[in-house]
Order: C-alpha cells, then structure tokens, then sequence
C-alpha cells in the first residue's frame, strides 16, 4: 500500500481552514530565510502557498547570505516582540557563520512553529504538551490515519538529527513503540531494520534503504529530500523495496507534504493557545 500524504495533507488543510474559520481565528506565521539557497526558498514559498490555502496570513524576513548572527537575533526579537506574529519559523540550515544554536533559542518558545527551541525539545523529551517538530508529527499522523499501530512495534530509525531522527523516535516512544535509532556509525545496519514493524528513513542519502534491508510486511517511512540529477528522491530504492513493504511512503508526494500540514496546525495551535495551553 502506498501511503498518499499528498492527499491525506490537503485533505488536513481544508478541515484546518474550515476550524480557521469557525473560531474566528487570524493567525499570522513568520518566516525568516537567510541567503539565496534555491531548495530553501522554494520550500519557504510551499509554506506561504499553504497558508494561503488555510487562511492563515503570513509573512517573510528575507535576510542577505553575509548577515550577522546579532542581525538575524535583533530580527527574531522583534517578530518576538510583535503582538500580531503567533508563529516564527527560521528556515534551516542557516549559510555557515550563523550560530544555529543561538538563533532557534532565541525565538520566542511560544512562538516556535517547529518546536526546536530547546524549552520545547525538553517537553518533547518528558512528554509535557508543546509544539512538536513538524516533520516527526507529519509522520505520527500519518501512521495513526492509516490505522498503523505502533504500540508493543518495533521502530528503526536511520538518522538521528535533532530535526527529524530523535524527536520521531521520542513520538514513536510516547506511542508505545519499541525504539531504535540508527546511524552512520550502526554496525550491521540492515540485520537491525530487518527487525522493524515501522522503519523510518531520515539518513539523507539516496537509495540506502534497499530490498534486502526489509522484511515482508513492515511499513517504510522515507524523509528523504534528496536531489540527485535534478530529481527529487527519497532515502528509499522505491521501486524495489515497494515490492516488500506492507505501507510504503513515495517520495515526492508523502512525509513533505505532511511535514507543511504540521507546520499549518501548529501555527493555528499556537494562535488558539496564546500562551496558555504550552505552559
Ligand atoms: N525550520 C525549518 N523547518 C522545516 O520544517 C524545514 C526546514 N527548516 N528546512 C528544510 C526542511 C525540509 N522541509 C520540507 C518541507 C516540505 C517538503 C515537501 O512538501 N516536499 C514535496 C515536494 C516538493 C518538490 O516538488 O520538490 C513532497 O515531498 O511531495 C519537503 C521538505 C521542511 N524543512
């Protein structure tokens, strides 16, 4: 079975602009991009074209490549400060100088539309309610609308960045699942997701999850973006492993469209709570 998160996301955002509409809400997202990399100002444009969509306003923050760390701090500050900014969303990576760190700890954490503010990553940790990281609740929702258990599972992750790898192997946890996080440095990596029930690709590197690495039956899930020859493709060798897999996610056309719905709830969560329900 493939799993259709193209659909599933729009068939999301039109139930989000209908409760957009019906509690008056008027969020507004902010987007801050620093320099001119293509990938990341298309990816930034799907979002705007999203909003659009659910009837959220937003706005952009383009910053020049050469800014300062204290440049891209004094910005945050005032989206921090301004009373019509619900959500902040600084796109990653940064160009190299940028002290990433210090960046997303200044966003405002009632304000971080990806909770990667480490206040919010300590509440993903212990399971306290906060705004999740887009990509890994894309997937949990995923999962849980195609009736996917994941409790009593096994689940092996391969890739463990802050973004994507820890945080679904936190929500993979809380869900019950039986966790491993797999990496570059994994010996006999393919014996271990052999074993998976779910297996999540988020490695970013094209064609590493081949036939031989799944059983019959299990549910692959690929976070692959990777660009080879100008094509969009997973972390995954389709074509082979769809063969096998029980649920498989395409790539285009399923974690990334998942990932902009998260992005869309969360922002009308935070324009809901406003302070109250994260804390
Ligand atoms: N602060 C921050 N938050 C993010 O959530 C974030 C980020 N930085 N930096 C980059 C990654 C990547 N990401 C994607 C979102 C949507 C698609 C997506 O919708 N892709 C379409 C295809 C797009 C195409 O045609 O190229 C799909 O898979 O069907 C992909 C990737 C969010 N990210």
């Amino acid at each position: 079975m493939i799993l259709d998160g193209k659909g599933l996301a729009a068939r999301r955002l039109e139930l989000l602009k209908e409760d957009i509409l019906e509690e008056k809400l008027s969020p507004t997202l902010a987007t801050v991009i620093v320099g001119d990399d293509p990938a990341s100002h298309m990816y930034v444009r799907m979002k705007h074209r999203a909003c659009e969509q659910v009837g959220i306003n937003s706005v952009n923050v383009t910053l020049p490549a050469d800014t300062t760390t204290k440049t891209v701090l004094d910005r945050i500050r005032q989206l921090n400060e301004d009373p019509d900014i619900d959500g902040i969303l600084v796109q990653l990576p940064l160009p190299e100088g940028i002290d990433t760190e210090s960046v997303i700890a200044s966003i405002n954490p009632e304000k971080d539309v990806d909770g990667f503010h480490p206040l919010n990553m300590g509440r993903l940790m212990t399971g306290l309610p906060g705004p999740r990281p887009c990509t890994p609740k894309g997937i949990m929702t995923l999962l849980s609308e195609y009736n996917i258990p994941t409790s009593g599972k096994r689940a092996v992750i391969v890739g463990r960045s802050v973004d994507v790898g820890r945080p679904i192997g936190l929500l993979l946890l809380h869900a019950d699942a039986t966790v491993t996080i797999c990496h570059s440095k994994t010996e006999n990596l393919a014996e271990i997701t052999r074993q998976a029930d779910i297996l999540v690709s988020a490695a970013g590197r094209a064609g590493i999850i081949t036939a031989d690495m799944v059983k019959p039956g299990e549910s692959v899930i690929d976070v692959g973006t990777n660009q080879v020859n100008g094509k969009l493709c997973g972390d995954v060798s389709f074509s082979e492993v769809e063969k096998i897999a029980g649920a498989i996610t395409p790539v285009p056309g399923g974690v990334g469209p998942m990932t902009i719905a998260s992005l869309m709830e969360n922002t009308a969560d935070i324009a809901r709570n406003r302070c109250v329900h994260f804390m």
